[in-house]
């Protein structure tokens, strides 16, 4: 007789299951646990040993993997709008810092739920961030179901205050890495190398050595960025992450907007993984990452939006669209970076970008069921031609019903579960008007 095992049983009226393997029609996943364990097409039939506990019956829906948001900083859902239409430098310096000088632990608490909540209702089922009073952040993701790569964001050039970073980093870490049943991972946060001087990213390259865990760090975004290392110190800040000793590390970085052909070799060389934020770069006016290139030769690419006072929101529907249709345009070339590859980048390529483990950002068996159903009803795919095509240049947000995260449901007919979004919006419009007030 065949051991028996307690099943879910989810039958759909199409899935993607990743960028190869599709359902047009009417399928099935059989989900044990937390993972799935098998799919097939048409109606379920039973295998010997599956005793079905719970059946969701959703022909109504489309079955995909949860997109991935390879990069942000959630809290920044607070500060939505503030500085809009300035390059980086000023955005940052004369409107961003001095209103999170303002920032208390509150405010990073709702800002990650609000943008927990937003994440959610687009189809996000893990993401990265990098920001301040991370222990707030940590919660607020934690309670949210989400999967979640979080940092202390560290910007300093005084010696004491790096090591008060590099020991609150320590802390973060022993605090949160694992944590949620593994759903939190922790990575430490170098800003950027012009806000952290070399000798401190070589420390926390050590530090990250020693505590087994990875970096995020913002890397060339700007054409000024790079003109600066180059002139001060003869290398690009991909070359400096990698002279520093960082990209020892398995390192996620951002942007990489004005990377040359040299440093995609350093990325390539050191597996650093990159984060494609094409929607923030537009906006400010950063420039275009050399995304197909960067394909080409092999680097591991995520995308992500970046904060939401840079985007404007945490979209990654919109994401996968730019990143399919922007680069057609800069190489005049209509068949660069096709649909399924799109749709790679913001499931399968961007769960390898932070670090998750194989299968993670498909449908496959083996992979923890973390799945988005959209309605299968909507414009978007009436009729359907090609499953793949309507999701990457058409669908949207608004088609996104419901969210599982390792077999979990975290938004259900577009209600979040665990979160509160009636308390979000009354706590973020209290929030805004305390940070905003004389
Ligand atoms: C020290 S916590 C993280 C820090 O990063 C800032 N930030 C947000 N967006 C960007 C970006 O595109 N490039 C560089 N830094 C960015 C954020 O405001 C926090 O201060
Ligand atoms: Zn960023």
């Amino acid at each position: 007789m065949a051991h028996e095992r307690s099943v879910t049983v989810l039958e759909v009226g199409g899935a993607v299951v990743d960028r190869h393997t599709f359902y047009a029609g009417p399928a099935y996943f059989v989900i044990e646990g937390s993972h799935i364990v098998r799919h097939g097409e048409g109606d379920y039939e039973p295998e010997p040993g599956e005793v079905v506990v719970r059946r969701w019956r959703k022909r109504d829906r489309i079955a995909i993997p949860g997109l991935v948001n390879a990069h942000g900083h959630a809290a920044m859902t607070l500060l939505r709008g503030v500085g809009d239409d300035l390059p980086l430098m000023t955005w940052l310096t004369e409107r961003i810092f001095p209103i999170e000088a303002r920032l208390t632990a509150e405010c990073v608490y709702w800002g990650t739920q609000l943008a927990c909540w937003e994440m959610l209702l687009s189809g996000t089922t893990a993401y990265a961030d990098m920001y301040m009073m991370m222990d707030h952040a940590a919660e607020a993701a934690a309670e949210s179901g989400m999967r979640a790569l979080l940092s202390i964001g560290l910007a300093a050039t005084e010696a004491d205050v790096q090591a008060e970073k590099l020991e609150a980093s320590r802390a973060f870490v022993q605090a949160w890495h694992g944590k949620g049943d593994g759903r939190i991972q922790v990575a430490l946060g170098p800003h950027a190398p012009y806000t952290c001087p070399e000798p401190f990213l070589t420390q926390v390259a050590d530090l990250a050595a020693e505590l087994g865990v990875g970096i995020q760090i913002h890397l060339s975004e700007t054409r000024g960025e790079v003109d600066q290392f180059l002139s001060q110190e003869g290398l690009t800040p991909i070359g400096l992450a990698e002279r520093a000793g960082l990209l020892n590390l398995p390192t996620l970085a951002a942007h990489c907007v004005h990377a040359t052909q040299n440093d995609i070799e350093i990325l390539r060389t050191h597996d650093v993984r990159v984060a494609h934020n094409p929607q923030s770069n537009l906006k400010l006016g950063s420039g275009i990452m050399p995304l197909p290139d960067m394909l080409d030769r092999g680097v591991t690419v995520g995308l992500g939006t970046d904060g939401a006072a840079s985007n404007n929101n945490l979209d990654m529907f919109e994401e996968m669209r730019l990143a399919a249709t922007l680069h057609k345009g800069v190489r005049e070339d209509a068949t660069t970076v096709d649909a399924a590859t799109a749709f790679a980048l913001a499931t399968e390529l961007g769960a390898r970008a932070i670090f998750l483990p194989e299968n993670h950002g498909t449908l496959r068996p083996g992979a923890p069921c973390d799945m988005v159903l959209l309605d299968a009803h909507s414009p978007h795919f009436t009729p359907s031609h090609d499953l793949l095509s309507d999701l990457v240049y058409a669908a949207g947000a608004d088609d996104v019903l419901d969210v599982i995260v390792a077999g979990e449901w975290v938004l259900q007919n577009r209600e979040p579960t665990a979160l509160d979004a009636e308390r979000i919006r009354f706590e973020a419009r209290r929030l805004k008007d305390l940070l905003t007030r004389g």
